[in-house]
């Protein structure tokens, strides 16, 4: 049985400070998403809007000009363009909203190219086949079906114990997995295991997958020094609580439905009371 810690919203006020008189736009972290496509426009829209929203000082976007717009369109602060990614970038967010059978030669070039660098890089949906062999520090996010094929194209036997699946996955890839669910799973290559319980089963819905991307990528920019499973799991948690927030759940009330904006919405308060 895989020793599974369960994380805290003590251990998430670790990740998350105020900012102070001494602090600028980068010194708060830069994140750079590489996210949406034509197909999935708000997908984009998602994680840039939650990784403004968990306190990013600057957000990079670059991607397909019907995204693009999108993303202006719901965030004008946000700096747009294939250079976007070229200036100084603390975190990098790639994947979500895309489909890697539509992918071209030339965004899996662009992808190694983030893939091979230093800066750490948070890996969803449409790129996770691209995590194998990455060079750089890396966190992939897959959801159960998705992590069931990843651990089919890693030659490792799918089903089991989950915790025990995460962990031979990050051990095998040599990056931090976190595995997506009521109860998410965050594993370490070096097997340190955490769990996060969301609290609230509203938050499964569309697109609050790509919410908690642009969050794990504002958190990986602010904290450039720290294990990527603890800021994963600080993440996940923060995201887990933002939607009991906005779903209104309390001791005595389950709540009522949400969609994914909804809990970026809330992710300011979910921080203010970490930071409590
Ligand atoms: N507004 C937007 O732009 C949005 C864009 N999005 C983007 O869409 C892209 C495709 O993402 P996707 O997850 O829908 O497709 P894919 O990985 O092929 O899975 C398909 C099959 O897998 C299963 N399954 C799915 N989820 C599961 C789960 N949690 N746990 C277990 N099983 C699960 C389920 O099959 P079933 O098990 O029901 O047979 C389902 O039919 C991706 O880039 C994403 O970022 C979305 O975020 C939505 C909002
Ligand atoms: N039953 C559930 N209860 C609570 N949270 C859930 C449940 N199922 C999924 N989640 C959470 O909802 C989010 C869904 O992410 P994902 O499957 O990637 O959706 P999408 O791709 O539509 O954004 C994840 O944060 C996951 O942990």
């Amino acid at each position: 049985m895989v020793e599974v810690r369960e994380w805290t919203r003590s251990d998430t006020s670790r990740y998350f400070r105020a900012p102070a008189a001494e602090d600028d736009k980068y010194t708060r972290g830069v994140v750079a998403l590489r996210t949406g496509s034509a197909a999935y426009p708000g997908a984009a829209v998602l994680g840039v809007e939650a990784a403004w929203r968990t306190g990013a000082g600057f957000v990079r976007y670059v991607g397909e000009e019907r995204a693009a717009d999108a993303v202006l369109a719901r965030r004008p602060e946000t700096v747009v363009g294939a250079d976007a990614g070229r200036s100084r970038v603390d975190a990098w967010v790639i994947g979500s909203g895309t489909d890697p059978a539509l992918r071209t030669d030339a965004e899996s070039v662009a992808l190694r190219e983030i893939l091979a660098g230093s800066v750490p890089v948070v890996i969803d949906a449409g790129a996770l086949d691209l995590a194998p062999g990455a060079r750089a520090p890396f966190l992939i996010t897959p959801h159960a079906r998705e992590f069931a094929r990843l651990q089919e194209r890693l030659r490792l036997q799918p089903g089991g114990e989950r915790a025990e699946g995460a962990r031979q996955v990050a051990a095998n890839i040599g990056g931090t997995v976190l595995l997506k669910g009521a109860r998410t799973l965050v594993a370490a290559p070096d097997g340190t295991t955490f769990a996060i319980e969301a609290g609230t089963g509203w938050l499964a819905t569309a697109g609050t997958g790509d919410v908690l991307a642009g969050v794990l990528g504002a958190v990986t920019a602010a904290n450039p020094d720290a294990p990527l499973a603890e800021i994963a799991a600080a993440g996940a948690w923060v995201h887990g609580h933002a939607a009991r927030i906005a779903a209104d759940v309390t001791a005595g009330s389950p709540g009522h439905p949400i969609v994914a904006l909804d809990v970026a919405a809330a992710l300011p308060p979910a921080i203010a009371d970490v930071l409590a």
